[in-house]
């Protein structure tokens, strides 16, 4: 009970997502958990979100490892079935490790997943599973709510807030206490630096007053699916309010920024919106560092988001660029910066 009181308490869902995970593996003497989030787009794959091992050392004490690399065989298992995992599933690897794999449903859509395995077999659990599995499909349905902009499915203003600060707390500390975010980089091969862009329809008002409201919401719609299709999955991506959206765009290189973000507004503009035809966006976009404050990073790309507009729209400018080359001036920070 307690621990259901505990993870019902999040109000954010990867926080949830790690008490689920947690929770679950109280409940087995030796297990690996893993949580998985589940995208249709641009083909059907699972990501991992949260990973925990569980073992008992010489003295039986339980032992935690988080962030551990999903098992090979969970990982066969699910490439292999990819298509039919719609239901629960009892299996047991060619390595002879127990598994069960347990779909979230939010609507009758798969949108999570969670794999325990472990060495011993804990079929007498599966009731307890279940029960906490049942929760979590019902939290994640009101967090998606709460979390999410119903027309478009992509997070909200609200969430907004929540993720940028949660990245630059990450950053502040990655930076300030060893685990260095550089060695992370460079063991997953990326390098560079975080982006914040924003990106308007340009005289979205036109399309409205032309083809109304509902064909204004269907350019909305459509051109959620197109950032979804050409934006990396841990991008985050936000519908800011009317036709402004966010991106935060994981550590990537000055150069292909440009490349990622001018590849975008090219598609959109060749895209053929059904009624309306041809829109084209403006992009103005800005280094995400520790050393400026959340909003001054948003106001930031937004000055170079208005510069685009003024200098013609359907174009990606960049903040540091424009005020290196002396186009527009630098953001004054109000005070001093205080995060946490
Ligand atoms: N269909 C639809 N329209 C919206 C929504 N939210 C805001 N809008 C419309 O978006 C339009 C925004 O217009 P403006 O801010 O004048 O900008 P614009 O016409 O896009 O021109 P520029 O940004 O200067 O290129 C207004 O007509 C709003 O009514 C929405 O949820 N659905």
């Amino acid at each position: 009970m307690d621990s259901i009181i505990e993870i019902t308490n999040n109000r954010d869902s990867d926080e949830f997502g790690i008490s689920i995970v947690a929770t679950i593996a109280e409940l087995i003497p030796s297990c690996s958990v893993c949580l998985f989030q589940y995208n249709e787009f641009p083909f059907a794959s699972y990501k991992s979100i949260v990973t925990l091992s569980v073992k008992k050392d010489d003295e039986g004490i339980k032992q935690f490892q988080w962030n551990i690399d999903v098992p090979q065989d969970t990982h066969e298992y699910l490439d292999k079935n990819i298509d039919h995992l719609l239901k629960l599933t009892v299996y047991q690897s060619s390595q002879g490790v127990h598994h069960v794999f347990i779909p979230i449903l939010i609507e009758g859509k798969i949108e999570y997943a969670i794999d325990i395995s472990s060495e011993e077999r804990f079929s007498n659990k599966l009731d307890s599973i279940l029960a906490i599995t049942k929760v979590c499909e019902n939290f994640y349905a009101i967090l998606a709510h709460s979390e999410k902009d119903s027309l478009t499915g992509l997070f909200n203003r609200r969430t907004y807030d929540l993720k940028l600060n949660q990245l630059i707390k990450k950053q502040y500390y990655n930076k300030k206490y060893g685990e260095s975010v550089e060695n992370e980089k460079r063991e997953k091969g990326k390098a560079g630096a975080t982006w914040l862009a924003v990106i308007d329809i340009d005289l979205f008002k036109q399309v409205n007053d032309k083809f109304g409201h509902i064909y204004g919401d269907e350019v909305l719609l459509t051109l959620s699916q197109l950032m979804n299709h050409s934006f990396r999955q841990n991008d985050l991506l936000f519908r800011f309010g009317g036709e402004e959206f966010v991106i935060i765009l994981e550590p990537i290189s000055d150069n292909d920024v440009v490349k990622l973000l001018e590849s975008f507004r090219a598609k959109v503009s060749q895209h053929k919106f059904p009624m309306v035809g041809k829109i084209t966006v403006s992009i103005g976009f800005a280094k995400v560092a520790d050393s400026v404050h959340p909003k001054s990073i948003f106001d930031n790309a937004d000055k170079a988001l208005y510069y685009a507009k003024e200098a013609g729209r359907n174009k990606v400018c960049n903040y540091e660029q424009l005020v290196a080359s002396g186009d527009i001036f630098e953001h004054e920070e109000e005070g001093d910066i205080e995060l946490f």
